[in-house]
C-alpha cells in the first residue's frame, strides 16, 4: 500500500469542488531538486500568524537543509465532523484561511476539500493532494520541459506529532502511510518537546524533519478564542483581514456546544482539560 497511487473513485469530493492550484509553481527553478508541496492539516479556528509562520520556517529549512524545492503550500482545514471544541463552521474557517493566505505568501493556498465533507483521515488527505497534483495536473516540469512528480509532505507542530505516539489516536497503518510514504516537517511548539514527540516514531526518522523555533511564539487558536470571548484584542496575533472578518461576523463570542472551560495557562490549555476530538472510526487507508 505504501507505493500505491489512488484513483478518482477512491475519493469523495464536496459539491462543486475544484482543486485550487492558482499559486502552484508548475515550472521548477532548479532541475537538480525534488519538487515539494507542504500540507498543513488542522482546525484553523481561527488561523493565526503561527500557522502562516510554520510555512516560512519550513521554507527556510527546506532551502538550507534539503534537496527539495517548494512549489506550493496548502492549509487544509478539517471537516466540521471533527467536532473539536471551539471548531467554528467550515464556511468561516475556510474564508478566514483564504483571506490570510491571499494576503500572505505568494505560494500559499487553501484546499476546502476535507472541510466541506465528512471527516477525512490525514492519510487520505495526503493521498488526495498527491492525486490532484500528480495524477490530475500531471506534476510539474523543469525549464527544459522534463516532467517531475511532486513530493507531498505534512507540515505540523510538535503537539500534533506527539499525538502520533498516543495510543488509539492514529492507526498504525495510517502512520506508516503518512510518515513512510510522504514524511513530515515538524515545527517545535512551546510545551510539546521535539524528542518526546518523535521517540516512538524512530523507524520513520529519515522522513521526519525537525524545525526548531528560534523565536519563541506560543500563539494558539485556543488562546485567541479565549481573548475574543473576554473582549480582548487579538490584533497582531492574526492577520488584520482575519481580525476584521471575525469582528464583522461577531465570531467566537460564545463558547459553543463543544467547548470545555479553559484557562489561559502556558501552552494551549490542553493540560487542564482534554480537547482531543473523538476521531471517527478509521477506515483502511489503502
Ligand atoms: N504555536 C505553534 N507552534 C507550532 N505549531 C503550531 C502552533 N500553532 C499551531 N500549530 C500547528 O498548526 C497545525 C494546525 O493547528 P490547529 O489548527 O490545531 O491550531 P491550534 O492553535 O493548535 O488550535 P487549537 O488551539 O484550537 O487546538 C497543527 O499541526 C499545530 O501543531
Ligand atoms: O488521520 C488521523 O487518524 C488523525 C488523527 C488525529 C488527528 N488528525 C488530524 O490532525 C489535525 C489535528 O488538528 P487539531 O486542530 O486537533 O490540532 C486534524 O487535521 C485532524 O484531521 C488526524
Amino acid at each position: 500500500m505504501e507505493n500505491m497511487r489512488r484513483s478518482a473513485g477512491d475519493f469523495t469530493n464536496p459539491p462543486n469542488y475544484s482543486f485550487p492550484h492558482h499559486r502552484l509553481a508548475r515550472v521548477m527553478r532548479d532541475p537538480t531538486k525534488t519538487p515539494l508541496v507542504l500540507v498543513a492539516c488542522g482546525s484553523f479556528s481561527p488561523v493565526t500568524y503561527l500557522h502562516l509562520r510554520m510555512f516560512e520556517m519550513a521554507k527556510d529549512y527546506v532551502r538550507q537543509d534539503t534537496q527539495f524545492e517548494i512549489v506550493g503550500g496548502y492549509l487544509s482545514p478539517v471537516s466540521d465532523m471533527y467536532k473539536k471544541p471551539g471548531l467554528l463552521s467550515a464556511y468561516h474557517r475556510v474564508n478566514m484561511c483564504n483571506l490570510a493566505a491571499e494576503e500572505s505568501a505568494t505560494w500559499l493556498m487553501v484546499d476546502p476539500w476535507e472541510a466541506f465533507q465528512s471527516y477525512q483521515r490525514t492519510a487520505v488527505v495526503l493521498d488526495h493532494f498527491d492525486y490532484e497534483i500528480n495524477t490530475v495536473l500531471g506534476g510539474v516540469h523543469t525549464e527544459d520541459g522534463e516532467h517531475r512528480n511532486v513530493h507531498v509532505m505534512l507540515l505540523a507542530g510538535s503537539d500534533l506529532i506527539s499525538t502520533m505516539s498516543e495510543p488509539g489516536v492514529w492507526s498504525h497503518v495510517d502512520l506508516d502511510h503518512i510518515l513512510g510514504r510522504y514524511g513530515t516537517f515538524i515545527v517545535e511548539r512551546a510545551g510539546s518537546g521535539m524528542d518526546q514527540a518523535t521517540d516512538s516514531l524512530a523507524r520513520w526518522r529519515n522522513n521526519i524533519h525537525m524545525i526548531s523555533q528560534l523565536i519563541q511564539n506560543d500563539v494558539s487558536s485556543t488562546k485567541v478564542r479565549l481573548f475574543l470571548r473576554r473582549g480582548l484584542s487579538v490584533r497582531y496575533l492574526l492577520p488584520t483581514v482575519v481580525v476584521d472578518y471575525i469582528e464583522q461576523h461577531s465570531l467566537y463570542q460564545d463558547e459553543g456546544p463543544n467547548s470545555p472551560s479553559i484557562n489561559l495557562d502556558k501552552g494551549k490549555g490542553k493540560d487542564l482539560v482534554s480537547t482531543k476530538s473523538p476521531i471517527p472510526q478509521p477506515q483502511s487507508a489503502s
